[in-house]
């Protein structure tokens, strides 16, 4: 520096050096007075010079300005002092403030280095949140495991029977499946039976729910992830479940609801058998054969612009339609006596049922199918002690079903409506009368009082 600089040259050279500082820099003297701030400052929390110089700290705090200041107790104790401020615009900067003394030993300046903490605040907020989000998943994959013990599979239907055959078939080939049906169908039951079928049987079978994986983990589930990928992420990276279930099956349940994005992802892995792990740029061939399932209807989905086409056609190469149980009644009786078999082991019981109450349970209609019946037995096992159980055992909703009569008679050209109303009104009371077992027991299900009932039995000779 050349000794002709004048005074106010220099003042000017030290206000230019604190603006070429990256760390925000406010000075103060010892009664709290803004003596100097940079430009850095200005930028990290949105005041200006011009508003704050010669202020009180204390003043400008109590205007709002920022929530806390470090100042007075620096001042008073001579020491350095740290602390987050936020600012008005909700900036969250860390100020590390520092006492400059006079020839006497007093604090004659309080220098203060401020930096901005919002993003990292923000990244940790982040990193918490994936956390959360990271354990929720493992909870769910890891009850899921639970309830992945393979039990016997229960069908005596033709319809069942002749879907068998096409599964055989189609087991021994490699090809992509997707099964179709009803929610509680077995889709899943059928899957674990396709692959124990197939050539790959030695092999691990994986099954992934894409409606149980948040979006933002989807990809990196399914792909796998490079360290170091995402905040939250194992430190060495990970193998995607298309890497682990390499030359084995994998089981990709709800595919429907697979966003866009993942099944545009989905088919080129598909198409290639490759894959890029997230945060990577290599490609990793895999060989994995893919179960694909849905209760949607996914050409309805394709219309609406939820599913691609191209993705679907890909998908139906062979295409497994598993029937709801309600058309499939041959299955309903089995599957009811496995049930009941397999409760009254795990709950030491001995419950049975009557004929009657058979007949009920092969009429309803089983919106649920076979995993409504599965916990329709087990809640009854639990909580009944009777030893046989009777339609009078089953709820209101299954004895509507199961009183509604065969409308094929409905369909009799020759009948006025007035006699195919009587036909109907008879064939409903008869069967009512015949499940129930007594007036009173259908006068309550009809909503109506028993002289009613008593009066239309007795027109129609039923009792
Ligand atoms: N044929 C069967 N024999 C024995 N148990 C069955 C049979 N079919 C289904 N189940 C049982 O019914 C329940 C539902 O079956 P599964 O999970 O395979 O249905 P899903 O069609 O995959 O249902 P979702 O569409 O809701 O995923 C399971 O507990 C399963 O063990």
């Amino acid at each position: 520096m050349e000794k002709s600089i004048k005074k106010h040259d220099l003042k000017k050279l030290h206000a230019g050096i604190l603006d070429v500082l990256s760390d925000g820099i406010y000075v103060t003297d010892a009664k709290g007075k803004t003596l100097a701030v940079n430009r850095t400052y200005e930028q990290l929390t949105g005041l200006k010079r011009e508003e704050i110089m010669g202020k009180l700290v204390t003043d400008l705090r109590n205007q709002g300005n920022f929530d806390v200041v470090l100042n007075p107790e620096i001042v008073s104790s001579g020491q350095k002092k740290s602390l987050v401020q936020v600012t008005k615009e909700g900036r969250r900067v860390i100020l590390n403030g520092c006492p400059v003394f006079d020839e006497a030993g007093k604090v004659a300046l309080v220098v203060t280095f401020v930096r901005d903490i919002t993003l990292l605040s923000q990244l940790q907020d982040q990193i918490s949140n994936q956390q959360e989000v990271i354990d929720k998943y493992r909870e769910v994959q890891k009850r899921d495991k639970l309830k992945q013990q393979n039990g016997p599979v229960v069908f005596e239907s033709q319809e069942i029977v002749q879907l068998m055959n096409v599964l055989d078939k189609v087991a021994k080939t490699d090809a992509t499946v997707l099964m179709l049906g009803e929610t509680g169908v077995g889709k899943d039951v059928f899957s674990r039976l396709l692959h124990q079928r197939s050539l790959r049987q030695d092999e691990p079978f994986f099954k992934v729910d894409c409606s149980a994986i948040p979006e933002s983990l989807i990809e990196s589930e399914l792909f796998g992830y490079e360290s170091g990928a995402f905040s939250g992420a194992n430190a060495k990276g990970k193998p995607g479940l298309f890497e682990m279930a390499d030359k084995g099956t994998l089981f990709l349940d709800e595919i429907g609801e697979l966003p866009l994005l993942m099944q545009s992802k989905l088919l080129r892995a598909l198409q290639d058998q490759e894959l890029i792990r997230v945060g990577s740029t290599k490609v990793r061939k895999f060989d994995v054969r893919f179960i694909a399932a849905t209760n949607k209807n996914l050409e309805e989905e394709v219309k609406n612009g939820r599913f691609r086409s191209d993705l679907f056609y890909r998908l139906k190469v062979a295409v497994l339609q598993i029937p709801p149980l309600r058309e499939r009644q041959g299955d309903i009786l089995p599957l009811a006596s496995f049930f009941f078999e397999k409760y009254n082991i795990k709950y030491r019981k001995e419950v049975n049922f009557t004929k009657k109450f058979c007949d009920a349970l092969q009429n309803y209609k089983w919106p649920g199918n076979v995993r409504e019946m599965d916990n329709f037995i087990q809640s009854l096992i639990v909580t009944r002690d009777k030893e046989i159980l009777d339609v009078s055992d089953l709820p209101h909703y299954m004895l509507r079903d199961a009183i509604d009569m065969d409308r094929s008679s409905l369909s009799d050209a020759n009948k006025s409506l007035d006699e195919l109303m009587r036909d109907y009104e008879k064939n409903l009371l008869k069967n009512a009368l015949e499940i129930n077992g007594s007036v009173a027991k259908v006068a309550k299900l009809f909503k109506v009082d028993r002289t009613t009932i008593f009066r239309k039995a007795k027109k129609y000779s039923l009792l």
